[in-house]
């Protein structure tokens, strides 16, 4: 029997929906607020008739209403932070006959009652807890990303996560190529952290960063006194202090060659030597390698040892540029304002569609590492609770349209000349004579374009 034929009336359930124990929200199809209930307004300090129409996320703090009409999936007893709460949320999609998504259903338990209080603070303190583990786990392991921070829907991103898993506890070395930025790091450790060797420590050396010189004692370590300026007890180095763990390795790329011979020797034999020791130790290392050069390139220049590459290269990973997955973008942007709204305490609720759609047509250059940085910038340059387009950087938007009829037309080709050689040096990772090939043109035009534009 359906409300409509029992003896309860219109004027009957109102009263019970708008006094109910649960607070309620209900959504149409775009997410705006078609009913909130007294209860849940009171408590949100909102005006149960004026939020009417609004966006649901203008009016309720972490809500996800909006993404439940957008995936027509439930959402049951997930934890919400609303006004310095905890609180429990259920989300249900509310279909058609045809099945079609036309509104959902949010309901919040728990109010401000001691028994809440109870629970919040236990909730609070078992975060804590959990956030404090977490800490814990960081400083002993050196692990800070796991596969849950690596955000993407695309299938691109959703097979490399399927991939981590596969690898993951197999203890073959992994070599993660992608442009900067793109993600490698945060694929070392989760699959470090998926791996058997997860409560053991993953070591992160950057083989660019460090003067060839110091790379030895970085990897090898040393011993008091090996040579003048060595430390007193001297010094562990990335191998050892990897042991049982993984090593990863920047930009092994950048690496020389007498250092490759060294490195290859080491993960032949499990054993490393340090400056002054005399005699080898034995190391249990699971090597994990990123570049972002073209090591085949390189090998047949003779820049890069055939030996070592096939000793890293047992299991590729390529990363692809976020340009190669903008439907990513979305996800990223809501994730990143939400992150640096937390750190900051803003609130920023949405983007704007105008600033998404710029934000969706750059090349990102800089991958998800610019992407961060320029949320960042443009979360603290919003004025209202929207991120809007006029907190994005010019460079965005010049990036893509070219002014036409604005500028004469040597300065328009010009500009086009200029937009072409630098996005073709990124691409090719700086390298001036496979920039020059692509564009057809000669290393020493090249450079003297290069020198016209001020590039670099
Ligand atoms: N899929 C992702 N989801 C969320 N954050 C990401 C994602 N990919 C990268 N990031 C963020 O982007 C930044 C750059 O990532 P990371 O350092 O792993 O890139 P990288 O490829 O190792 O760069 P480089 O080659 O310059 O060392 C980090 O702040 C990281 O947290």
């Amino acid at each position: 029997m359906g409300v409509k034929d029992s003896l309860l009336t219109d004027e009957m359930m109102d009263t019970i929906i708008a006094n109910a124990f649960e607070w309620i929200v209900v959504v149409d199809h775009r997410g705006d607020i078609i009913y909130l209930n007294d209860s849940y307004s009171a408590f949100l300090d909102v005006d149960s008739k004026t939020v009417i129409g609004k966006h649901v996320t203008e009016v309720i703090e972490n809500t996800r209403m909006h993404h439940v009409v957008q995936t027509g999936k439930e959402e049951l007893a997930d934890l919400q932070y609303i006004r310095g709460n905890y609180m429990i949320a259920n989300r249900v999609p509310i279909f058609n006959r045809n099945k079609e998504v036309i509104g959902a259903y949010g309901t919040v338990i728990f109010r401000d009652t001691s028994e809440w209080d109870k629970m919040n603070s236990h909730v609070k303190s078992m975060l804590g807890r959990i956030r404090n583990y977490l800490q814990e786990y960081e400083q002993q392991t050196g692990v800070k990303y796991t596969l849950e921070d690596i955000i993407g829907k695309s299938k691109l991103i959703q097979t490399l996560k399927e991939k981590v898993k596969h690898i993951a506890s197999s203890d073959v070395s992994v070599l993660i190529r992608g442009e900067s930025g793109t993600g490698k790091e945060l694929f070392a450790h989760s699959i470090h952290q998926l791996s058997n060797r997860s409560s053991m420590p993953f070591i992160k050396l950057n083989c660019a960063a460090i003067p060839e010189h110091l790379l030895e004692s970085e990897l090898f370590g040393y011993e008091e006194g090996a040579f003048t300026g060595a430390k007193k007890g001297g010094k562990k180095g990335k191998f050892l202090l990897a042991d049982g763990g993984t090593l990863f390795l920047d930009e092994i790329g950048d690496m020389s060659l007498p250092m490759q011979i060294k490195l290859l020797r080491a993960l032949q034999e499990g054993e490393v030597e340090p400056i002054g020791a005399g005699k080898p130790i034995q190391v249990n290392v699971r090597v994990i390698a990123a570049t972002n050069r073209p090591l085949e390139k390189m090998m047949e220049e003779k820049r890069f040892r055939d030996d070592l590459y096939y000793r890293i290269h047992v299991i590729p990973f390529h990363i692809p540029s976020l340009r190669e997955r903008t439907e990513d973008i979305p996800m990223l942007v809501e994730h990143f304002i939400q992150k640096i709204c937390k750190r900051t305490g803003r609130r920023i609720t949405s983007v704007t569609p105008d600033a998404l759609a710029v934000l969706s047509r750059y090349r990102w250059p800089g991958n998800i590492r610019e992407l961060e940085n320029v949320i960042q910038a443009a979360v603290h340059l919003s004025t209202g609770d929207k991120l809007t387009l006029e907190a994005l950087p010019d460079y965005l938007t010049e990036s893509y349209s070219i002014p036409f009829g604005s500028k004469s037309l040597k300065d328009t080709l010009e500009e086009a000349e200029k937009q072409a050689i630098i996005q073709t040096l990124e691409n090719v990772n700086d390298d001036k004579l496979e920039a020059a090939k692509l564009l057809g043109i000669s290393k020493s035009s090249l450079y003297e374009k290069i020198k016209k534009y001020h590039i670099g």
